[in-house]
Parts: structure tokens; C-alpha cells; sequence
């Protein structure tokens, strides 16, 4: 169990763009989840009534007054969560949940325990098939490759957005990568700076882009973000070398935590001992 697990508090971030729609209901079922004591929503820029309906379901809220992409939305809501942490209490873990899972947000639940026992650094939900759902699996072979490229892991929804993890986790993640590509960034940030990884089966029910023109769009913004988290690290050379890697990818699946490098090349507790680099500055590199 992590120094300090039972005391320790969560928050939930959920940024938001025009989501006056499902705000109330995701709020609600977020604040029943155990250890949670702060939901704080990031309206990013919304043109809809985002930020009085979540203020009115108990949600702290800060608003970006020009939309900024889902990215910059987590590191606001990052940075508004870490002032209100406690002197002397343990860092509250962060919760990354979309805006749009109405009452099933109650069912990230599973993502905390494995990080606020110590088994992993960072939990990722893994969802059933969607209805209405049209993708192809281009952008999530996109992401998936370059995460089993750079780290050796093959993650089955390299996507997911709905996350929890420690503050020191996120922390090493940041500067986050930009817009749609925030989620292959982080995985591959969190693996090769020695962070354990683990997808968790969630029963969550979100938007998903159908096979419309605003879906197609969706995906090509996607496909853009991802492809340029994924070059900012190639051209820096941000990956776990194959000779230094640990757990045997052919056993990997959800359920089980991921460290990307073999035990001997790990000091301690989160630390690789010849990384390439615990921390990526993409702003050079992504527009
Ligand atoms: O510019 C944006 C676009 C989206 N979002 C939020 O990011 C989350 C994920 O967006 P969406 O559900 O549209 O994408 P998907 O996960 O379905 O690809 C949702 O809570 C959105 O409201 C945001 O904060 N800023
Ligand atoms: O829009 C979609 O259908 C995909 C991305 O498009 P592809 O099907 O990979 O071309 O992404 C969504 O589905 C993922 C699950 O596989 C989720 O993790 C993403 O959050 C969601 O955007």
C-alpha cells in the first residue's frame, strides 16, 4: 500500500466543451465515487450553458475563456486541483474523466484502487464496444504502434481518456502533448520515465464519433494530434531501448500493470536508471 493510501483523496477533472447536455449527470455519479472530494470541471471555452448547470451540480469550475483543446483543459484543471491540496496530506490522485459518461462515470471507480494501493502509477479504463460507434481503428492503430514502438506495451485502448494517476505521475507527463494526441504522449512519457501502467475493464457508456463527416473529422483531428505527439518523441529519441526491456508484451492484458523496463535497469520506485528523459517539452515540436 502507498505511504499514506488511507487518508489519501481524489480528484476528478473533467474537461469540458460544450457539454451542458451530460455535465449534471456526470458530476453526480463522479462525486460518489469513494475517496473522491473534489470534482472540478474545466470548461473549455464552451458556447453553451457548460459552466452554470456543472456550478449548479456541485462541481468546482474554472472556464478558459477561448477554447484551448482537451489537453490544455486537463493541465488547467491539474493546476486548480493542486492548489487545493492539503499541507501535510498526501497529494490527491487525478481522475481524468470525459464530460460526456453521464451516470456511468460512477464506473472509473475501478481505476483507483490499483494506483492508491501502489500496484500501478497509472490506471487507463478500457470500455466495452459502443453503440453508434464508427471507427475504423486507424488512429488507435496509430497510437497503439507507437506506444509498442517506443515502449514495448500494447495497450488494447491506447485512446482512453478516463485516467487516474499520481500527482508525481503527472507531473513527470507534462507539458502535456497537445489536443487529441494527450493520451499517446502521457503513455509513453509514464513508461519510459519508469512509471507502471494498467488497463482496468470500466463499464462506461461515452459519445461516440459515428461513420458521419463529423465523425471523419473527429478522427482526422485525432489522427493529427497523435501523429505529431508521436514524431515531438521520435525526433528526441524518447523510448525504452528493446535490449532494456522488462515484461514479455505477449502476456500483456488488461487488468495487469505494465513497466517498460527490465528490472535491472530500474534504481527505484519510478526511476529508470538510463532513460532517455523523464520529461518531454513538445513546444518546439507541436504546433
Ligand atoms: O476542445 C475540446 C474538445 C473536447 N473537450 C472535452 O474533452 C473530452 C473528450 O472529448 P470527446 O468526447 O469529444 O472526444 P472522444 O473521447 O469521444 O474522442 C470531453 O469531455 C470534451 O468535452 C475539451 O475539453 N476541449
Ligand atoms: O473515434 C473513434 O472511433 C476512435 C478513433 O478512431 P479509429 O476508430 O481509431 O479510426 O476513437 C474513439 O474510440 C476509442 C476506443 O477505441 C476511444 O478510446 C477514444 O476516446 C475515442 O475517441
Amino acid at each position: 500500500m502507498r505511504h499514506g493510501a488511507r487518508s489519501q483523496r481524489v480528484a476528478v477533472v473533467i474537461p469540458a466543451k460544450d457539454e451542458a447536455d451530460r455535465i449534471a449527470s456526470t458530476i453526480r455519479a463522479a462525486r460518489a465515487i469513494p475517496h473522491v472530494d473534489l470534482v472540478l470541471v474545466v470548461d473549455d471555452g464552451s458556447e453553451d450553458d457548460t459552466q452554470h448547470v456543472a456550478r449548479r451540480a456541485g462541481a468546482v469550475v474554472v472556464r478558459h475563456s477561448v477554447n484551448r483543446g482537451k489537453a490544455s483543459a486537463m493541465e488547467t484543471g491539474a493546476s486548480v486541483a493542486a492548489m487545493r491540496d492539503v499541507e501535510g496530506a498526501p497529494r490527491r490522485l487525478l481522475l481524468f474523466i470525459d464530460a460526456d459518461l453521464g451516470e456511468t462515470a460512477v464506473a472509473t471507480a475501478p481505476l483507483v484502487p490499483p494506483v492508491l494501493e501502489g500496484r500501478a502509477d497509472c490506471t487507463i479504463a478500457v470500455l466495452p464496444p459502443q453503440p453508434g460507434a464508427g471507427g475504423r481503428g486507424i488512429v488507435t492503430g496509430l497510437a497503439r504502434r507507437a506506444i509498442s514502438q517506443a515502449t514495448g506495451w500494447s495497450p488494447t485502448q491506447p485512446l482512453s481518456g478516463q485516467r487516474c494517476l499520481t500527482r508525481e505521475a503527472f507531473d513527470t507527463a507534462t507539458p502535456l502533448s497537445r489536443g487529441w494526441g494527450v493520451e499517446t504522449g502521457m503513455t509513453i512519457d509514464l513508461l519510459v520515465a519508469g512509471f507502471t501502467v494498467q488497463e482496468v475493464p470500466c463499464d462506461l457508456r461515452h459519445r461516440a464519433s459515428a461513420n458521419d463527416l463529423a465523425g471523419q473529422i473527429h478522427r482526422g483531428k485525432q489522427y493529427r494530434d497523435v501523429a505529431l505527439a508521436v514524431s515531438a518523441r521520435k525526433v528526441r529519441g524518447v523510448r525504452v531501448p528493446p535490449t532494456r526491456r522488462g515484461d514479455n508484451p505477449a502476456k500483456q492484458r488488461p487488468g495487469r500493470p505494465y513497466r517498460a523496463w527490465s528490472e535491472a535497469s530500474v534504481t527505484s520506485a519510478g526511476e529508470a536508471s538510463d532513460s532517455p528523459g523523464t520529461r518531454t517539452d513538445d513546444g518546439g515540436t507541436e504546433v
